[in-house]
């Protein structure tokens, strides 16, 4: 079996009297889809913040390869292979399409290196090809401002496929999408998996969960309660019940 690419033991991370992140241990592997599921406020960005260096946790250990990556700054983590996404995707609104997809090859893992004109054209290579995957070719030159919604969330997997890396982090990337649009996620996310790239996924849309997970790790109020297979995960009422909202059945 191959070894996990990242591997998570223990983070936790409180606000407060809140502890919004108890304890989680999660492992992602090349090649497979991991999705983050649970309730609102179960504790899944905070997750995506804790391995990023977003925030900084209060206990627990993140490993890249072997390699301890807590406490290194968000450029850094980049750097090191992960990608990450946004629920309220942090474009450069000002900035063209093109723009947009070049700057993110800049903290990739692949570019990060001495400058120069091939390492330049190298970027731009990558720039076009993510545009060309995620059909905003013919946009290249427009505002991200002035883009459609669906657009916008293609916008920011662009900028995820152009750091070629490793590992992606994406919070609710399909949210908002429709039919059309969430199958060409869909076939965007299954090359990527097909390309080993490890994916952990946070998604409220168990439709997706069902079509694009391998294994489902189930949070509530800051804790793994149950990790396997989609199909055993979301049949099991216990969980259902804590996912809709009706805590007294699930007790
Ligand atoms: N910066 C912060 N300051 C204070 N409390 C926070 C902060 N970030 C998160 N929290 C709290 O931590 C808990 C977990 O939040 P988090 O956003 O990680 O949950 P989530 O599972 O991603 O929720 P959702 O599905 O609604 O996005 C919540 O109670 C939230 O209010």
């Amino acid at each position: 079996m191959t070894a996990p690419l990242l591997i998570c033991e223990g983070l936790s991370r409180s606000f407060g009297g809140v502890k919004a992140v108890a304890g989680v241990s999660l492992s992602l592997t090349a090649g497979m889809v991991t999705a983050l599921v649970g309730p609102n406020g179960a504790g899944k960005t905070t997750c995506f913040n804790l391995i990023t260096g977003n925030l900084r946790a209060d206990a627990g250990k993140a490993m890249l390869r072997g390699q301890s990556i807590m406490g290194l700054k968000p450029h850094q983590v980049a750097r090191q292979g992960v990608a990450r996404s946004f629920q309220d995707l942090r474009l450069f609104t000002h900035m063209s399409v093109r723009d947009n997809v070049l700057a993110a090859t800049e903290t990739s893992a692949w570019f990060w290196q001495p400058g120069g004109a091939a390492a330049r054209r190298a970027r731009e290579a990558a720039t076009e090809e993510a545009l060309a995957r995620t059909g905003l070719t013919a946009l290249a030159e427009a505002r991200a401002m002035d883009l459609a919604y669906a657009e916008r969330k293609f916008l920011s997997m662009a900028r995820i496929l152009a750091a070629r890396a490793d590992i992606w982090l994406l919070d609710e990337p399909a949210s908002g999408l429709d039919l059309s649009s969430r199958r060409r996620f869909g076939e965007l996310l299954k090359e990527a998996r097909r390309q080993g790239v490890a994916i952990c996924l946070i998604e409220h849309n168990l439709d997706v969960v069902t079509e694009l997970a391998d294994r489902i790790a189930f949070l509530d109020q800051g804790k793994v309660l149950a990790e396997g297979e989609p199909e055993a995960i979301l049949r099991d009422p216990k969980l259902a019940a804590i996912y809709f909202g009706d805590r007294e059945d699930a007790a």
